[in-house]
């Protein structure tokens, strides 16, 4: 971890549904530059804690607060304009455009030029360079005129981060980048992540343990909408309350 701030933090955080206390009272930090993992069995509350966190569920009460300001009210494209971006979410890719002009595109939104990109072919040629730079980055310049819809599904996911990395973010949101991936892929993806991650902060929700255990800094585990354990992989999974909450729950 490069510092010991918190860039990502919450205070009282709690949301109910119909009566229903999915996240409970969460107090938790995320540190600037750490790769920090969100965990827990099937129904903990880790979706209602992420779409909370990048603002796409309101809370019912606490707070929230990125760098220092308070967020609880702003909206998921203002904090992606701030560099709180979630992935897979605020990128979409355009899935009949080329790798290259998605990336483009999510360049152009960064720099305020999303409505005029048919406009002028010449003008949009500026970007490329920095697009390439960026799938290079990312293992994708050889699809780069690939039609986004017929990459392999590895690559799609590669795609959706360096669409989010084209938005400049501080700190990168990621729900499951591993579902529905195989073991090359998986094995491809927690690479990228670490790569993605130098100069940046990342927060995942991941049901994967052991691309977790690989890359994760930070490990926090919720069960019942509430955290029961925290710390680096050997601490959480040593947990007597994680372990039973692994084996009690149904996770997959
Ligand atoms: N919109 C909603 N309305 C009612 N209940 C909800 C809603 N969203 C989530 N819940 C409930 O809140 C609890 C937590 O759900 P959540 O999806 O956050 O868990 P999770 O840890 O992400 O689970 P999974 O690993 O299965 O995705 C569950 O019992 C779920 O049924």
């Amino acid at each position: 971890m490069e510092t010991e701030k918190a860039i990502l933090k919450t205070r009282g955080l709690t949301r109910s549904f119909s009566g229903f206390v999915a996240v409970n009272d969460v107090n938790f930090a995320v540190k600037e530059g750490s790769i920090h993992a969100l965990i827990g069995p099937n129904g903990a509350g880790k979706s209602t804690l992420f779409n909370l966190l990048t603002r796409f569920l309101s809370p019912s009460s606490g707070q929230i607060f990125y760098d220092g300001s308070e967020i609880t009210h702003a909206s998921p494209a203002n904090l992606a304009r701030q560099g709180l971006v979630r992935s897979f979410q605020i990128s979409s890719v355009f899935p009949h455009l080329s790798v290259l002009e998605n990336v483009r595109i999510a360049l152009q939104s960064r720099h305020g030029e999303t409505m005029d990109f048919w406009l002028s072919d010449r003008r949009l040629k500026k970007y490329d360079d920095e697009v390439m730079a960026l799938l290079a980055d990312i293992g994708l310049e050889t699809y780069a005129k690939r039609i986004a819809v017929e990459l392999p599904y590895g690559r799609k996911r590669a795609l959706e981060l360096a669409t989010t990395l084209a938005m400049n973010p501080r700190v990168i949101l990621l729900d499951e980048p591993m579902a529905g991936m195989g073991q090359e892929d998986i094995q491809r993806t927690a690479a990228l992540i670490q790569k993605v991650a130098k100069g940046r902060t990342v927060l995942m929700v991941e049901h994967n343990l052991s691309v977790v255990a690989d890359i994760s800094d930070m490990i926090t585990v919720l069960r019942r909408g509430e955290i029961i354990a925290e710390g680096t992989y050997d601490i959480v999974s040593a947990n007597p309350e994680v372990r039973q909450a692994y084996i009690g729950g149904s996770h997959d």
